[in-house]
């Protein structure tokens, strides 16, 4: 592992949802002063490669850049092939536009569990569930979630296998907080 932590990290914010429950682009809500995508990419500003995952021309952040989909509308799997292709050998950092609420520290938690033989880091919320879109995953990972893809399988959770993942305890699920409807916004209009 490198010293300097963010050093082989692409950060990865997957924006190619249909936002259908939200009723409309949820990547481009403000909430709190900031859109749903900024609160999402800026934690993620000190990665050396930064990818937001989307169609062509619907957004723009400055220093990330704009990456489609390998499989367009597939869903969050298909989105992380896209990333483990587009960034360099290294661990992908990759998260969604509907958590607005991630911060550096979460990220630097979740880069510090990295070790030697594990090709996925996940933290676990309140209820002890892993977080797989808040998550590290390997760039090794991306002949697995291809061959899932290839087979059918659309579940992020099975990106990397459980023998392989490092579940990461004790972050406050006050971060997790998770963004579906304009329900889960309050003080929005
Ligand atoms: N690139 C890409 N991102 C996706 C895709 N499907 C979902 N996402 C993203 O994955 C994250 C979580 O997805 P969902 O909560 O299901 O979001 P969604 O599909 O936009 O919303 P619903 O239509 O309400 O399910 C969001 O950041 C979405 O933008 C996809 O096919 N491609
Ligand atoms: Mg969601």
């Amino acid at each position: 592992m490198t010293r300097e932590p963010w050093a082989d990290v692409t950060g990865v914010v997957t924006a190619g949802g249909r936002s259908s429950r939200f009723g409309s682009d949820k990547a481009l809500v403000t909430w709190q002063g900031r859109t749903l995508l900024d609160r999402a990419c800026t934690p993620l500003d000190h990665a050396a490669t930064r990818l937001i995952i989307a169609p062509e021309g619907r957004y723009q952040m400055p220093g990330w850049r704009v990456t489609p989909d390998t499989r367009p509308g597939e869903g969050p799997l298909a989105a992380l092939e896209a990333a483990l292709h587009a960034a360099p050998d290294g661990w992908v950092a990759f998260t969604g536009v509907d958590l607005p609420c991630l911060t550096r520290d979460y990220w630097d938690t979740l880069l510090a569990a990295r070790a030697p033989g594990v090709l996925g880091v996940q933290a676990l919320d309140g209820l002890r569930r892993p977080q797989p879109l808040a998550a590290l995953y390997h760039t090794s990972l991306r002949a697995h979630v291809t061959d899932l893809l290839d087979m059918g399988e659309r579940r992020l959770r099975f990106a990397v296998l459980a023998g392989q993942v490092r579940h990461v305890p004790g972050l406050d699920p006050a971060l997790l907080r998770n963004v579906n409807t304009p329900a889960d916004l309050p003080g929005t209009r």
